[in-house]
């Protein structure tokens, strides 16, 4: 696999990389990795690395413009890609004047039981051995860079996070040590693979354990709820590549619940049995909604374990693998991680509200090409500012409260979270989804808006009364006794669905830009 960048191209032409040494060292050239989830794209992160290259895994959602911006941003010296990607990547590879190459099929295990849709794949390998060879290539170093991601820019343009190899190997160590991942735990992967929860939590980290990780390349509902089935039979056995750990954005358990909801009895019992077999299932990236948590728990018998991460240092804070899972919170700093909040003054609070600040050996080198930006990132004692606004509950478990620039309005003198009105506005029997943001107000500094989605029901119910599934009205006086007035949303937008990006995030700044007109 190391030499895989020195060889001819699948086009018989040099595909010799800029920056690589005449032995075919890549000297930390940036390879761009365009492939779904597949043993594909792990060979072209171990192959990069092996190499001493750095890895850009590239999103395949990227509109042609982002993409550009990311190859040109990280100085690409060259793009992989599988075939199916062939002629768009080719095309942009000549745009960004970068060399291309093809990643050759790599062959994967086909699990015993026949999934029919859609294909997976699995691969098994231990990164443990992989970390091992790389150290005894000994040209590549531990601080070195390894990988550059790509913020979802919801905060910003898209910058690049570069983490090093101690900085992988650690993360992975940590994952491991938490949530219990073992050689004998098979993966069920379904999320993309250019942010750090598809990456880390559910490919590094149980590879590293010598876990099997079984690739759905595109999220199905029927294929996952199909597969836990198949997994674990109504009959009470267990299949031998019976799946045993999942991992998913809310969103992704949303669905889940809508597909099961549509099933027939029989095959919601089957589906609930099967589900409960799992030793594990995970959610992060954006905020567990608590009726969505009591409901899974309902469904599956699992209750969720949240925790907390973001691209600049992978995980940082978790709720336990054994003990209380606390619902609005996630939980507490992971193995070898430290916390701490710091308010407006630039002082620490332990109980109070605040940006929290994280030190792990898994945190970021640096944001690639950007040193000033990465300076202002820091405070003394080397932690990370992560931009989010947090505080602690009674037992010391994290409470997000919401992106600072985003989620945080300023009201009348009052700094509210977004976030803790949106938990409250989803217990309504109407919504099914929300936003709330602040808007300009002459009044208050900022108004508080709800996008509420409704639920499919009360639209039917609605559209036939020739009345809208909710109103500002009827959403104000329900509020009443379970938020302080000052919370109440003073604006309404029903929708249809939110913009969701491939996290299943919703990208506040742009409805902000959007409602605003
Ligand atoms: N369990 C969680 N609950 C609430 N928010 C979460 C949770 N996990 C992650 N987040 C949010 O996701 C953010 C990290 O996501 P990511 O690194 O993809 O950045 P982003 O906000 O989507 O993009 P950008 O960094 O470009 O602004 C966190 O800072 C936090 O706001």
């Amino acid at each position: 696999m190391c030499t895989i960048f020195c060889a001819e191209n699948m086009d018989g032409k040099d595909s010799s990389v800029n920056g690589a040494n005449a032995t075919g060292f890549l000297c930390g050239a940036r390879i761009g990795i365009v492939a779904k989830p597949s043993p594909e794209f792990v060979a072209g992160i171990f192959g990069t690395w092996l190499s001493g290259g750095v890895a850009v895994p590239l999103a395949l959602s990227y509109p042609e413009v982002e993409l550009l911006h990311v190859m040109n941003d990280s100085d690409i010296s060259m793009v992989l890609s599988t075939k199916e990607h062939h002629d768009i990547m080719e095309s942009i590879s000549t745009k960004c004047s970068t060399r291309y190459s093809l990643l050759p099929t790599v062959e994967s295990i086909p699990p015993k039981i026949d999934a029919q849709e859609p294909l997976s794949s699995v691969v098994t390998s231990s990164v443990s051995s992989l970390m091992a060879e790389i150290d005894t290539l000994k040209k590549i170093k531990g601080d070195d860079p390894a990988l550059i991601l790509y913020t979802s820019g919801t905060t910003g343009k898209p910058k690049g996070v570069v983490h090093t190899h101690e900085g992988i190997l650690s993360q992975v160590q940590i994952l491991t040590e938490a949530w219990g991942y073992q050689s004998e735990d098979q993966f069920l992967h379904c999320l993309p693979l250019h942010h750090v929860h598809g990456l880390f939590n559910a490919l590094f980290a149980p590879l590293y354990s010598g876990s099997v990780v079984e690739f759905l390349p595109k999220f199905s509902v029927r294929g996952v709820w199909q597969r836990w089935r198949e997994s674990y039979p109504n009959d009470g056995s267990k299949n031998d590549e019976a799946i045993t750990v999942f991992t998913g954005v809310p969103t992704v358990y949303t669905r889940l619940l809508q597909g099961y909801d549509s099933m027939n009895p029989d095959q919601q019992s089957a589906c609930s049995y099967a589900a409960k077999q799992l030793r594990l299932m995970m959610c992060g990236s954006s905020a567990l909604p608590s009726p969505l948590m009591k409901r899974w728990q309902e469904v599956t018998g699992h209750r969720l374990l949240e925790r907390y991460g973001m691209t600049e240092f992978v995980m940082a804070l978790s709720n336990p693998l054994h003990g209380a899972r606390k619902e609005g919170t996630v939980g507490k700093p992971l193995p070898r991680v430290e916390a701490k909040i710091i308010m407006d003054d630039g002082t620490e609070t332990k109980t109070g509200v605040g940006e929290l600040c994280i030190k792990s050996p898994s945190l970021f080198k640096e944001y690639w090409k950007r040193p000033e930006v990465t300076a202002e990132s820091f405070i003394d004692g080397g932690f990370f500012k992560t931009g989010d606004t947090v505080t602690v509950d009674e037992d010391g478990y994290f409470i997000i409260l919401g992106r600072t620039n985003a989620d945080i309005m300023k009201v009348g003198g009052y700094k509210l979270s977004a976030l803790e009105i949106e938990a409250v506005l989803l217990e309504h029997d109407t919504v099914l989804e929300c936003a709330v943001l602040g808007l300009p107000d002459e009044a208050y500094g900022e108004a508080i808006c709800a996008i509420i989605v409704p639920k499919e029901d009360a639209k039917e119910k609605a559209e036939q009364a020739s009345k809208p599934a909710l109103t500002l009205e009827a959403l104000t006086s329900w509020s009443k006794d379970k938020l302080a007035p000052y919370k109440i949303p003073t604006r309404l937008h029903l929708w249809d669905s939110l913009p969701r990006n491939a996290m299943g995030k919703v990208n506040k700044k742009e409805l902000k830009k959007l409602l605003e007109v």
